[in-house]
């Protein structure tokens, strides 16, 4: 097969992580006899430097027509002073989410035995810990109207009855899958779009009688995750409470390192679901430019990609055996207590797909 993707890698550590996943990607193509067709573009600061806009036409246009996306991070100090949609973050990252339909942004926590005693939990609060967070990319508070007036500055947040749904729906369909348990993640007790939430993600309910659905505020969700973690099995929530408890969950799993990510949309007209695949962390510029950046998260993204883009599972499955046996090795970057860089860890992982 020709696997026919395209290749942002942004800013800060995304390059450095994306090449190392690049190098993984060669290997495992190499290894299964597929081409590799990797369209590499700009965005976010890097398109900025080149005086492009944060996303620009062509790029979109090949994340469009590719439809398979692997993206390492955006942004940065250097663009930071940068208003609204000149900022990478609001010109590139959301405005590319928003135009493919990415609405479901799956992020998974099981962290590796390996990894169990560098949490700062206790192992035996952390053990059998496998929950994934269904958040949702395209609504709420990062998509409505901000701005400033003269009384200060707003930003609306709004999620429509059918975008709560559709997600709910992915949510339901996945716990069907696994433990087959829900916790949806809100505010109900002070925000109105959280009230709508809880009401749509009930009504959807009632069509999987066999899901046990449970509802807890963002609040305490907060100190559930730290002190039961092994609790929950898919924890459904809207869009900025997603972003801040998927950070938090990268905690259990031993760093921000390791914990990749799938977006996903409807199938388009042409039949064809989108998928863009980037790890939850960001730029990280307190160690970008040195080869400190763990590319376990990129990779494993990467592997995402063959297994839901290009139903690759076989391949897929090699990469996260060979990610799994670097850790078990100590072939890891400083992070998880490693010597290695970050190219370093990725040849380690690509040696081990073509031996
Ligand atoms: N998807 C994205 O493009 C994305 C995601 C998050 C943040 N950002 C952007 O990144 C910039 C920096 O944000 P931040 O510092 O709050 O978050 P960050 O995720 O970049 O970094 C947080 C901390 O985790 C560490 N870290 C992150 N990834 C790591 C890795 N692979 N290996 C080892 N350590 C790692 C960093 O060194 C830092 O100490 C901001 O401009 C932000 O907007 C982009
Ligand atoms: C960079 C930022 C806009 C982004 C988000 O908040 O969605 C990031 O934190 C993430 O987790 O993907
Ligand atoms: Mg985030």
């Amino acid at each position: 097969m020709n696997i026919n993707f395209t290749y942002l890698p942004g800013d800060g550590i995304g390059p450095e992580v994306g090449a190392a996943a690049l190098a993984v990607l060669s290997a495992v193509a190499a290894q299964f006899g597929h081409t590799l067709e990797a369209e590499d573009h700009l965005i976010g600061g890097a398109a900025i430097d080149a005086g492009e806009k944060p996303l620009p036409e062509v790029s979109f246009g090949s994340c469009h027509r590719t439809g398979a996306v692997l993206l390492g991070a955006v942004g940065g100090p250097k663009w930071d002073h940068l208003k609204g949609a000149d900022r990478p973050e609001l010109g590139a990252l959301l405005p590319l989410r928003k135009r493919l339909n990415l609405y479901a942004n799956i992020r998974p926590c099981k962290p590796y035995e390996a990894l169990l005693d560098r949490a700062p939990l206790k192992r035996d609060r952390l053990e059998g810990t496998d929950f994934v967070v269904m958040r949702e990319l395209t609504g709420g508070i990062y998509f409505g109207k901000k701005g400033r007036d003269a009384d200060g500055a707003f930003d609306e947040c709004r999620y429509s009855e059918p975008e709560v749904e559709r997600i709910a729906v992915i949510a339901f369909d996945l716990a069907m899958t696994r433990r087959k348990k829900v916790t949806s993640v809100d505010k109900s007790n002070v925000l109105e779009t959280s009230r709508l939430w809880r009401e749509t993600v009930e009504r959807v309910a009632t069509r999987y009688p066999e899901v046990e659905l449970e509802h807890l505020l963002v609040d305490a969700m907060t100190m559930h995750m730290l002190t039961r973690p092994t609790h929950f099995d898919v924890i459904l929530t809207e869009n900025m409470f997603g972003d801040i408890l998927t950070d938090e969950a990268s905690v259990l799993c031993g760093s921000m390192g390791v914990i990749p990510s799938a977006s996903l949309s409807d199938a388009r007209d042409d039949g064809k679901t989108v998928g863009m695949y980037e790890p939850i962390h960001g730029s990280a510029p307190d160690i970008a430019g040195q080869g400190k950046a763990n590319p376990f998260a990129m990779i494993l993204s990467a592997a995402w990609m063959l297994r839901l883009s290009f139903g690759l599972d076989a391949e897929a499955t090699a990469i996260e055996s060979a990610v799994e046996a670097a850790l078990v090795a100590g072939d890891v970057t400083g992070d998880l207590g490693g010597s290695l860089s970050t190219s370093d860890v990725g040849a380690a992982i690509a040696q081990r797909l073509t031996a």
